[in-house]
């Protein structure tokens, strides 16, 4: 788990109901639980806070210390600069406590001749997962403050010791971090206290997924991805169009190659068509198409195609020699389902629905959800790739760790979601992201756009509508 990790999970436990503030409070008690524990009550305690969370935790620490010890906190910075709600709340309520003494130091001149020889146990809640670049005045003071009692009090770090990683850091007893550990964490002695998040935390994908995969939106264009989207046959058009379009909400640039007999069918500005002659992909459509995907970022491909042997034979044919990440949906899935070896070395998502699994794996997931996950995650590490499996909970893993997705509605059983959602998938993995947590975020923003048009018109609707909200998901997610 990677400190990236911190902020999604705080944004999905949001989603789920826990506030902001029941992860203070069991953050501050936590380490005030582990302070009395190792060094017993009646202790003379300084608490330093910074103007963050981190502080914020300190201020929780010193009301449930201040029961059956002796409290003072010290707070580095103005507290004009206490800016989230949670620890702003935590900071008005220690003001009105008269058993704690609170000293404000604004600047490194008002640290320098701290005496804090009385003191038996220090707390640094002066920066934690918040720290950017090397410590800033008046907080390095504070470290070097602290660090002058370094063997003579007890030095107990919230999250971690303030200035970690760099070379100037408070040199703690130990550090209490929050729910488990942090594999970036290292040189410092860890005690772990939970905080109550939920395990579904680890799975369960939610808004804050979201903004992790869209970080990368920059201001040029052309710079947020380009997608190529191959598909339709004689009998198809709408597939390859549904994804292309729900593409172009992500993406800067789709490219949408389909038989001119189809693409005539098209027109939409919003799109780069790419006609191909003939009716449908044949083996010879091969070259060009791989020509085309040379100046892209991911490839969809599969969306209509339909299942003719020249054209299963075109799908392979682009797969085996394909060097883009892909997303291998609808009838591609049985074009490759006859050579699974041609995925090999490959960076590719599969979304098949149970039916499509079967074709592929010879097997329908049965069960409950965690039943389905081991099959899923089983099938994905034999691929060496990422499979999302489509259902009432999509179901995601790429052989190593597993996500379910619970957003959508039984109108999702509409022709062509699926199409919306292999080209989200393509679309996130265009901007840089890794197929688990492509098909993963894909899976949540069909199914949210899903749940959008549903309030809007019931479970009566079509995929299109589906794919026009894509962008309503993806603003609810960023603002969320
Ligand atoms: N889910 C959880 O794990 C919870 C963690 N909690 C605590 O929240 C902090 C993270 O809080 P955050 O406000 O994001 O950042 P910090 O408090 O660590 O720091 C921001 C603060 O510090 C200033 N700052 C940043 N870099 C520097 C620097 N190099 N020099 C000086 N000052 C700096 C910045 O301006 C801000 O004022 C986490 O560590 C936990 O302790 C939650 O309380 C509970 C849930
Ligand atoms: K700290």
């Amino acid at each position: 788990m990677k400190i990236e990790d911190v902020y999604i999970w705080d944004i999905n436990a949001k989603w789920l109901g826990i506030s902001p503030f029941q992860l203070m409070e069991n953050a501050g008690a936590g380490v005030a639980r582990i302070i009395e524990e190792k060094f017993g009550k009646g202790l003379k305690v300084a608490i330093f806070c910074g103007t963050g969370n981190n502080g914020g935790d300190g201020f929780v620490i010193a009301r449930h210390l201040s029961f059956e010890n002796d409290v003072t906190v010290f707070l580095v910075g103005d507290e004009i600069k206490i800016k989230s709600e949670e620890a702003k709340h935590n900071w008005e309520i220690l003001k009105k406590l008269d058993f704690v003494k609170i000293k404000t130091l604004k600047d490194s001149t008002q640290i320098k001749g701290l005496d804090l020889a009385k003191f038996n146990v220090i707390v640094d809640a002066l920066l934690g997962a918040g720290t950017k670049g090397e410590l800033r005045e008046p907080i390095k003071s504070a470290v070097e403050k602290i660090n002058e009692y370094s063997g003579k009090a007890r030095i107990v770090s919230v999250d971690l010791p303030t200035g970690y990683p760099s070379s100037v850091k408070v040199n703690c007893d130990f550090a209490v971090t929050f729910q488990w550990d942090k594999e970036e964490y290292g040189g410092f002695e860890r005690i772990i206290a939970k905080i109550g998040y939920p395990k579904e935390l680890y799975h369960l994908i939610g808004p804050g997924d979201v903004k992790f995969a869209l970080r990368k939106k920059g201001e040029h264009k052309g710079q947020n991805g380009k997608l190529l989207v191959i598909g339709g046959s004689e009998d198809y058009f709408g597939a390859p169009y549904l994804a292309a379009k729900a593409a172009s909400y992500i993406v800067d640039l789709v490219y949408l190659a389909m038989p001119e007999y189809s693409a005539r069918r098209i027109n939409d500005p919003d799109l780069i068509l790419r006609p191909f002659n003939g009716e449908n992909f044949i083996e010879v459509h091969v070259k060009r198409a791989l020509e085309l995907s040379k100046n892209v970022d991911a490839v969809v491909i599969g969306p209509g195609i339909g299942q003719k042997e020249e054209t299963k034979k075109f799908v392979r044919g682009f797969v085996k020699q394909c060097e883009k990440p892909l997303v291998i949906d609808a009838d591609g899935l049985k074009a490759i389902a006859e050579d699974l070896n041609i995925l090999e070395g490959k960076t590719f998502v599969l979304t098949p629905h149970a039916g499509e699994f079967k074709i592929l794996f010879g097997e329908k997931p049965e069960g409950d959800l965690i039943e389905k996950v081991r099959i899923v995650m089983e099938k994905a590490k034999q691929i060496e790739g990422t499979i999302l499996l489509k259902g009432v909970y999509d179901i995601i893993s790429d052989g190593t760790t597993w996500k379910y997705n619970k957003t959508g509605n039984r109108g999702m059983t509409t022709g062509g979601t699926g199409d919306v959602l292999s080209g989200i998938i393509g679309g996130l993995l265009a901007l840089g992201n890794n197929p688990l947590r492509a098909s993963a975020v894909g899976a949540f923003l069909t199914g949210f756009a899903g749940d959008i048009v549903k309030e809007e018109m019931g479970e009566n609707y079509t995929a299109l509508e589906v794919a026009k909200k894509v962008p309503f998901a993806i603003k609810w997610a960023l603002e969320f």
